[in-house]
C-alpha cells in the first residue's frame, strides 16, 4: 500500500537539548485509522508537529504523497490544507472571537468562496454537535466543547489526513464516544485518521494500525493484535494490555475460561464484545455441570 505520509530517519532536538525524536521511520497508508501510543514524553506530539510541518527535522525527511515537505510559507499552507492537526491543548488552537469565526478561519485561509466556507462550517458544526454554540465566545466554552470546535475547524478544511493529539483526554465517557463516532464518520468519508491516545482498549477496538513510540524511537508498527501479543515491547514502553485481554488472562489463570489453545479460532479476545460470549458459555457449562 502506498504511504500518504512518511518519515525517514527523522531526528529532532528541542533547543534546550532535549531529544524529541531519534531516527523515526514511519509509513502511514491512506484511508486507515492509525493509533500512536507511547508513555508520556515518548515523542508523539513532536512526531505530529513534524507531520504537518510545524517542526522541521534536524536530520531525515518527511514526505507527503511521496514528496518531501516544502517548508516555504506557501508550501506549508498547501500541506496544511491536506494534513490537519488538532492540538492536545485546545487553548493553543483557538483564537477567534466566536466559534463560527474560528471554524471559518481555515477554509477562508484556503481561499474558498464565502458560500462554500459557510456550507463547510455548517456541516462541520452539525457533525461535531456544536451548531447551537455558533455565536458563543470560544473562551467561555467547556474543555470538551473547545475540543469539538478544534476538530470542527480541522474537519471544515476537508483534509486528507486528520491528526489528533490525545483528543479523548479529559473527556467524559459520552464525550469520548461521540468524538470516536465522529472520527469513524470522517474516516468513512475518506479521511485518514491518526490519533494518539493512552486507552489500550480503545486502541484495540478502534485502530486498523498502531504505532508504538518509546524515547523518540519507533518500537513497533502493525495491527493491534500483533502489538498486544508482544509483552516484551509493552513492558519496555510501560504500556498495559487492553482491559478485556487482561481480564481474559486472569480468568484463564483461574481455570474459569479456556486457554487460547482451546479457543475456537484461537484468538484471544481483545474487546468486551468478544470476551462476553466466552464468559457466558463458561457460565452456562458450569450451570449444566459440564
Ligand atoms: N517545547 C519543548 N521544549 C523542550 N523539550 C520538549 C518540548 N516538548 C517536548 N519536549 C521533550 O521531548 C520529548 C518528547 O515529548 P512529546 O511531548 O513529544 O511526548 P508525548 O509522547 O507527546 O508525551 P505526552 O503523552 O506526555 O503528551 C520529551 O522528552 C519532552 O520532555
Amino acid at each position: 500500500m502506498t504511504a500518504l505520509l512518511e518519515t525517514e530517519q527523522v531526528e529532532y532536538n528541542y533547543p534546550d537539548g532535549n531529544s524529541g525524536l531519534r531516527g523515526i521511520d514511519l509509513s502511514l497508508p491512506a484511508g486507515r485509522k492509525i493509533a500512536v501510543v507511547g508513555a508520556n514524553g515518548a515523542g508523539k506530539s513532536t512526531l505530529f508537529l513534524h507531520l504537518n510541518g510545524a517542526l522541521k527535522p534536524r536530520r531525515g525527511v518527511v514526505r507527503f504523497q511521496g514528496k518531501p515537505i516544502d517548508y516555504s510559507r506557501r508550501g506549508l499552507r498547501e500541506l496544511r490544507s491536506h494534513v490537519g492537526l488538532v492540538f492536545q491543548d485546545p487553548d493553543a488552537q483557538l483564537f477567534s472571537a466566536s466559534v463560527e469565526q474560528d471554524i471559518s478561519f481555515g477554509p477562508l485561509n484556503m481561499g474558498l468562496p464565502e458560500a462554500e466556507v459557510r456550507r463547510r462550517v455548517d456541516a462541520a458544526m452539525a457533525a461535531t454537535g456544536i451548531t447551537e454554540l455558533r455565536h458563543r465566545p470560544v473562551h467561555a466554552l467547556s474543555y470538551g466543547q473547545k475540543k469539538r470546535v478544534c476538530i470542527a475547524g480541522v474537519a471544515a478544511m476537508r483534509p486528507q489526513v486528520i491528526i489528533l493529539d490525545e483528543p479523548l483526554a479529559w473527556l467524559d465517557p459520552a464525550g469520548a464516544k461521540s468524538i470516536l463516532d465522529l472520527l469513524e464518520q470522517l474516516n468513512r468519508e475518506g479521511a485518514t485518521i491518526v490519533m494518539s491516545l493512552h486507552q489500550m482498549d480503545i486502541v484495540a477496538r478502534w485502530s486498523d494500525e498502531v504505532v508504538l513510540l518509546d524515547q523518540g524511537q519507533r518500537l513497533f508498527q502493525g495491527v493491534p493484535r500483533e502489538l498486544f501479543a508482544r509483552r516484551d515491547l509493552l513492558t519496555k514502553a510501560g504500556l498495559e494490555l487492553p482491559w478485556p485481554m487482561d481480564l481474559y488472562q486472569a480468568l484463564v489463570e483461574r481455570s474459569i475460561l479456556p486457554s487460547p489453545n482451546d479457543l475456537k479460532g484461537g484468538e484471544v479476545p481483545m474487546d468486551r464484545e468478544s470476551l462476553l460470549p466466552l464468559i457466558e458459555q463458561a457460565w452456562q457449562e458450569r450451570k449444566e455441570g459440564k
